[in-house]
């Protein structure tokens, strides 16, 4: 069947599902303060891929003042989830936004839970490669607190990094284990110096070519 029978609106919504079709996608997942966001900035470097951070993509919203954002900054100040449709909607437009500029994209933070997994695969597509950027407990307080002292964030505080972590064990950690099955899931040791987790990245991004 053509296209002739649709509204010319309903046509624009279908090719701007189609740019984002074959787009190469990468999850990255970790515990808050692994260290997501220092290995994606070192992935856009070399890489040139689009980073979309679904933490910052909320900060952003929060910080236009709007009235979305200010209930958005009640949730993440107390550590929890915002409501799966939002952040989905922010990334698919930021996705949309790049689709013919990008090499591919790197979606940072999130699934937090499966079920967010499940519906960016229904509405946006599958990913090719999960990052599973693995560090210990201690170790992402230890950094949280030390990033806390300058990053303005309202959630690096001892109380929220706590419910963090917690959401993070047991709704995000489940993710890895969905994805583990059909085999896109490269753990990466974040334990390490910076430079030496990004060589072990490298190897996985490379292998994606
Ligand atoms: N030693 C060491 N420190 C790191 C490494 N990666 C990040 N850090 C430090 O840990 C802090 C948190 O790193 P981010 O990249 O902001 O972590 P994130 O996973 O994006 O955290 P959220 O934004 O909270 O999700 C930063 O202030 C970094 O200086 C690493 O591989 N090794
Ligand atoms: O898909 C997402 C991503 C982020 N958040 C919220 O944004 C906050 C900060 O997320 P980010 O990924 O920046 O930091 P992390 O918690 O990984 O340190 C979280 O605590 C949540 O409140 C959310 O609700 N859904
Ligand atoms: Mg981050």
């Amino acid at each position: 069947m053509g296209l002739g029978c649709l509204s010319k609106s309903a046509v624009a919504v279908l090719k701007t599902d189609d740019k984002l079709k074959d787009a190469k996608i990468v999850f990255v997942v970790g515990g808050p303060g692994s260290g997501k966001g220092t290995q994606c900035e070192k992935i856009v470097a070399k890489y040139g891929y689009t980073h979309l951070s679904s933490g910052d993509l909320l900060r952003a919203e929060v910080a236009s003042g709007s009235e979305r954002g200010k209930q958005l900054q009640a949730t993440m100040q107390k550590g929890e989830l915002v409501p799966l449709d939002t952040v989905l909607e922010m990334i698919k437009e930021a996705m949309i936004a790049k689709a013919d500029v990008s090499k591919g994209y790197l979606i940072d933070g999130y699934p937090r839970e499966v079920k967010q997994g499940e519906e960016f695969e229904k509405k946006i597509g599958a990913p090719a490669l999960l990052l599973y950027v693995d560090a210990k407990a201690e170790t992402m307080v230890k950094r949280l607190m030390k990033r806390g002292e300058t990053s303005g964030r309202a959630d690096d505080n001892e109380e929220t990094i706590k419910k963090r972590l917690d959401l993070y064990y047991k709704a995000t950690e489940p993710v890895i284990a969905y994805y583990e099955k059909s085999g896109i899931v490269r753990k990466i040791n974040s334990e390490l110096p910076v430079d030496e987790v990004f060589a072990i990245v490298e190897k996985a991004i490379d292998e994606l070519k």
